[in-house]
């Protein structure tokens, strides 16, 4: 049996599978420039946010309709139901989609599809966070925030994604005030490729209670000082930095010095199909490669409940902690 775990770090898109991608453009009548899925892996390499950044955008074309957005969570639900997560916090990207003219109702109604009966089909509590573009204007992510009016009992949240460098977080900084005041929680990636400047500004800015990424916060000490000090989540994404060269190799990730400094660090996988794994498997991978003792495991899985957001239903979350102290490490999948 797998470690329970939550994921609050992940994006729906990025759980496109190249099968599912290519049965979707098959449905759709959309041609994607890959004569098959295995065409399509050869294109998984990286060398930065923006050429990853670049496919995820174009293999966005194969969502069109409610069932698609609705095949595309249950698709990851399942399989992160295999892995142990127990309650999964997802991002979605609707500008992506709006753009290419698919409304945030097509949108919010299929996903909702696959969500609204996720505890019953796989066991596992939701929640819907929606991100804005930081590579659009500010403008956009207000008209954004604007059009989700009718879906704001669906939506826990708003994030910050896409390109980092060259958009800091102060731009968002109206929208972000206008969430806030709709009661919306508030996250955002920083520090992936941006400077530890960025996590402070969106901290202090927009007001942010966890961080996404956050990794390049240890080259300012006195920030991990204060991100110790106020517990402030970060949600980490081993593979994905990997896959994005944020670290040269998995052995070299600073998880380890992460934890040992007293942050609250959570793992998670960011965009699974195109990163190389689920949940699960990044658990696995830092078990494996950095040495993690199950201690530190436990902690890992603890954080990520203490970190979602949860505050609303605090009894499942004590129930998933007490799964997670309860829980005996064996020879499976952390
Ligand atoms: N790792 C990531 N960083 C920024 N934006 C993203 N959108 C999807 N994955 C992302
Ligand atoms: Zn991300």
């Amino acid at each position: 049996m797998p470690l329970p775990k939550a994921e609050l770090h992940l994006h729906v898109e990025g759980t496109l599978e190249p099968e599912l991608a290519f049965e979707l453009a098959a449905r759709n009548g959309v041609t994607l420039p890959y004569a098959d899925t295995e065409e399509l892996r050869e294109a998984y390499r990286f060398k930065d946010l923006q050429s990853f950044l670049n496919l995820y955008y174009e293999l966005m074309a194969v969502l069109r309709t409610e069932q698609d957005f609705a095949d595309l969570a249950g698709a990851y639900l399942a399989r992160a139901a295999a892995q142990g997560v127990r309650h999964a916090e997802i991002f979605f990207d609707p500008q992506a989609h709006i753009a290419r003219g698919v409304s945030l109702g097509t949108v919010v109604e299929g996903l909702w599809r696959a969500l609204g009966s996720s505890e019953r089909d796989h066991g596992i509590s939701t929640r819907l966070i929606m991100c804005f573009l930081r590579d659009e204007s500010a403008d956009s992510a207000l008209e954004t925030l604007q059009a989700a009016t009718p879906y704001l009992d669906r939506i826990t949240g708003v994030g910050l994604d896409s390109a980092e460098v060259g958009h800091p977080p102060a731009k968002f900084r109206e929208v972000y005030a206008a969430a806030a005041a709709l009661g919306l929680r508030r996250v955002a990636h920083a520090g992936e490729e941006g400077p530890p400047a960025y996590i402070t500004e969106a901290l202090d800015v927009l007001g942010v209670e966890r961080v996404d990424h956050g990794l390049r916060c240890l080259e300012d000490p006195a920030l991990v000082e204060r991100l110790v000090r106020e517990r402030v989540p970060l949600t980490l994404c081993p593979l994905s930095n990997v896959r994005l060269r944020a670290v040269e190799t998995l052995a070299d990730h600073p998880l380890p010095a992460m934890l040992d400094a007293g942050l609250l660090c959570t793992v998670n996988s960011d965009d699974p199909a195109y990163f190389g794994g689920y949940a699960g498997d990044n658990f696995r991978a830092v078990r494996e490669t950095l040495g993690l003792s199950e201690d530190r495991l436990r902690e890992l899985a603890r954080n990520s409940f203490v970190a979602s957001f949860l505050e609303d239903d605090e009894e499942r979350r004590a129930r998933y902690l007490a799964e997670v102290d309860a829980y005996e490490f064996g020879d499976a999948v952390s």
